[in-house]
């Protein structure tokens, strides 16, 4: 076993939380070790967001295309899309990656890491050697989720797909069965239904996208059904079993399902198995619950930090950035000897807006768009809330935006406060109009206030001055 001693900062896992700990931290000037067992970049890079996001924007694209008359529909050549795809990857060569953090000024170390003990980090390596190293100041856990297989009769025989088979699939699977109505399992089937494939969505909840306002679920639903799909709400999977190339799932409806792949999108859980929780009083696989500062609550003497998937907060690239940044900046506060006002509501020290904020797109189409509360959670919290729609294709913008343009805008507002706590977009091009509605939600912006923010013409944001004069403004 070889020691290196004297690391400031010891970062166990590189994916985007991760990297932008060391980033941060070492720009400040404290030294940094991050460890990675397999790529650089982590899951959002290779078989998450980025890979994901180039399956669904050629399909995207041709589908507003189909909206426009003198466009028509265009050519969809599924060899390009998946090249391109493979590029966005980088062809699963972390090289660029390696670089940038070697760039930070940290130090990259490849192999899996675990906890061993107070400050202490040992990391196993490829070649079965050992590297053990001690930190000065802080640790931080930034080792993502893995996906989770639900008990179901069978399914660990079945070669089942997860997120990284179905994101890095080299050609276009015939059919497939898609287990799970979240935002992985919408936007794949989005994905390959476009692309070509028989698509079957199982989702045992009565809603997709349960967690978002019901407007969301219903319209992603209604499009996936459009587009071919057979989407089954309210349903469970009994058994599945593997005959040859054809995956046959029994479901509690009583019929069964033939399809060549059987895709699960039914959730993450922290990636803290194996990871010496035990060595610091914790459980294996335990979720690594923090406070605002990102440190881990359970653990005494302020030296373990957690960011991003593995705390079980937002599981969304951004968040786990947002929280990154909370994290090196309390860190190198700590380092100058500065403790007064770290935890206090929106300090850069803290992730406050995790609480009142989140920001999501799901890039499904429509597209849908989130930001803070929804109605059901405002009411869930005990806040006096009204809530008002209105539909976006009766703004000018919307119109121009596609023939028969669909879409609908929800705001959730705070009636003693006059603020908004909450907003969905959901239609096709919302993605970029989400981070106005953040600005109203974190600035905490009053309605009177806002209605002077006048948006322009012919555009879609109009929708925010026809949900004002909705609201009696
Ligand atoms: C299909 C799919 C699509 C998604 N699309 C989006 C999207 O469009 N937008 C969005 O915001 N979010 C999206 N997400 C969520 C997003 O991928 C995650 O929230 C994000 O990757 C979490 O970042 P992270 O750094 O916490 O973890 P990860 O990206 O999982 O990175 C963790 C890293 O830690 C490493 N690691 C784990 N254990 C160890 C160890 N013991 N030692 C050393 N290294 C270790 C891993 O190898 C990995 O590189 C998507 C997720 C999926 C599954
Ligand atoms: N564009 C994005 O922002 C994006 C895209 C993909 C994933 N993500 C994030 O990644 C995380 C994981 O996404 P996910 O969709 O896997 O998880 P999820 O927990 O959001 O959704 C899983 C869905 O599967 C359903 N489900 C669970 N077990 C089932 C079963 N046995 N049978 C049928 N349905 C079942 C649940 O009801 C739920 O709707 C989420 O936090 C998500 O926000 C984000």
């Amino acid at each position: 076993m070889t020691t290196t001693q004297d690391i400031d900062v010891i970062v166990l896992g590189a994916g985007p939380a991760g990297e932008n700990v060391a980033d941060r931290v070492a720009r400040a000037g404290l030294s940094v070790a991050i460890v990675e067992a397999e790529r650089a970049g982590g899951e959002c890079s290779y078989w998450a967001c980025m890979p994901s996001k180039a399956l669904l924007r050629p399909v995207e694209v041709r589908a507003a295309a189909g909206r426009m008359p003198g466009v028509g529909t265009a050519l969809l050549d599924t060899d390009a899309v998946l090249a391109r795809r493979d590029d966005f990857t980088e062809h699963f060569d972390d090289s660029s990656q390696a670089d940038w953090i070697g760039s930070t000024g940290a130090l990259l170390v490849r192999g899996r890491g675990r906890l061993a003990g107070d400050r202490r980090v040992e990391v196993d390596h490829a070649d079965g050697t050992t590297t053990a190293l001690a930190a000065t100041r802080a640790v931080v856990v930034a080792t993502g989720s893995a996906p989770t297989l639900p008990p179901v009769d069978g399914i660990e025989d079945v070669g089942a797909w997860t997120n990284r088979e179905a994101t890095s699939a080299p050609r276009v699977p015939g059919s497939m069965i898609v287990l799970g109505g979240g935002a992985v399992g919408c936007e794949l089937a989005t994905a390959w239904q476009r692309l070509g494939s028989s698509v079957t969505l199982v989702q045992h909840g009565e809603r997709l996208l349960p967690t978002m306002e019901p407007s969301a679920g219903e319209r992603v639903l209604a499009s996936l059904r459009d587009d071919g799909a057979d989407v089954r709400l309210g349903t469970s999977l009994r058994a599945v079993r593997r005959d040859g190339s054809t995956v046959h799932a029994d479901l509690d409806d009583g019929t069964t399902v033939d399809a060549d792949e059987f895709v699960v999108a039914a959730g993450r859980r922290p990636g803290t198995s194996g990871l010496g929780l035990d060595t610091v009083g914790l459980s294996d696989g335990d979720v690594l619950a923090v406070d605002d500062t990102t440190l881990v609550t359970a653990v005494e003497g302020g030296w373990l930090h957690a960011v991003g998937d593995c705390t079980d907060r937002a599981k969304l690239t951004h968040m786990g950035k947002y929280q990154a940044r909370a994290c090196a900046d309390v860190i190198v506060a700590r380092s100058k000897g500065e403790t007064d006002g770290l935890d206090r509501p929106y300090a850069k020290t803290t992730t406050t807006a995790e609480r009142t904020a989140v920001t999501q797109v799901v890039f499904t189409d429509p597209q849908v768009a989130s930001v803070g509360l929804t109605e059901a959670a405002a009411r869930d919290a005990g806040l006096p809330v009204d809530v008002v729609s209105y539909d976006i294709g009766s703004t000018a913008g919307g119109a121009l935006q596609a023939d028969g343009y669909s879409g609908l805008a929800t705001i959730v507002v705070d009636r003693e406060r006059r603020v908004i706590v909450g907003a969905t977009l959901v239609g096709q091009d919302v993605t970029d109009m989400l981070h106005a509605a953040t600005v109203m939600v974190v600035g905490e912006v009053t309605l009177e206030r806002l209605w002077h923010a006048v948006p322009s013409f012919p555009t879609m944001s109009e929708v925010w001055l026809r949900l004002l004069e909705t609201y009696g403004l």
